[in-house]
């Protein structure tokens, strides 16, 4: 199952659970599945990542081009609330984020295009978050905008103050800082 939200690209996808007995089954990545759906992105690096604290936010971060990169985000153990931030030049949602609670039980991931900042908050302890990249990682591209930023004004949940980061996030640039790397398809 397939949901749009409100930034064109970023689709929550939700496999389907096969439950039994033993448990369930689920094809949580499936090409072909992807592509009738018009989903054709080619992902080259799997990555993990495990936040022992609740309120651990990860985020806001991008790859630019030549190494940018889409994302398909989901949860292994816990419960996030996952963000992306539209940052192409020529969007009519330049600057606007949305927002999906990825959990385990549910299942659902959060596929990320090129072009979005990405972060997520946990809302669990232990919390493992897997996701598929479109591009290896390139540390020379990496870039990043502080999570709570008051221009972008993400509702993460949380009080900033209680934020659990990493000494890169906490010290990450402002969104007014930000020079994107970034163009919308068909504008110029
Ligand atoms: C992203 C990445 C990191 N690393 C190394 C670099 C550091 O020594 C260590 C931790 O990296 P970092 O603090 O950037 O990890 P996160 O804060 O979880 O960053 C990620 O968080 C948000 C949610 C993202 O979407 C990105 O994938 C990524 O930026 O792993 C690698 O070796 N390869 C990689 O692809």
């Amino acid at each position: 199952m397939l949901n749009e939200t409100k930034l064109g690209g970023v689709i929550e996808i939700t496999p389907r659970r096969f439950a039994d007995s033993r448990g369930h089954f689920t094809e949580t990545y499936n090409a072909d599945s992807l592509a009738q759906h018009g989903i054709t992105t080619a992902f080259v690096q799997d990555n993990q990542s495990y936040s022992r604290d609740i309120g651990t936010v990860r985020g806001l971060h991008f790859q630019a081009p030549p190494s940018a990169q889409a994302k398909l985000v989901r949860v292994l153990q816990g419960v996030i609330w996952d963000v992306a931030v539209d940052v192409r030049k020529g969007s009519p949602t330049f600057g606007h984020w949305a927002g999906v609670e990825l959990s385990d039980t549910v299942g659902n991931q959060l596929l990320i295009p090129e072009g979005f900042l990405h972060g997520f908050v946990t809302r669990t302890a232990d919390c493992m978050v897997a996701y598929k990249c479109s591009a290896t990682y390139a540390p020379d591209t990496e870039g990043s905008v502080r999570f709570d930023d008051p221009d972008l004004a993400v509702d993460w949940g949380i009080k900033p103050e209680d934020a659990v980061l990493s000494d890169k996030d906490a010290a990450a640039p402002s969104f007014a800082a930000f020079v994107s790397p970034f163009i919308c398809e068909g504008t110029s």
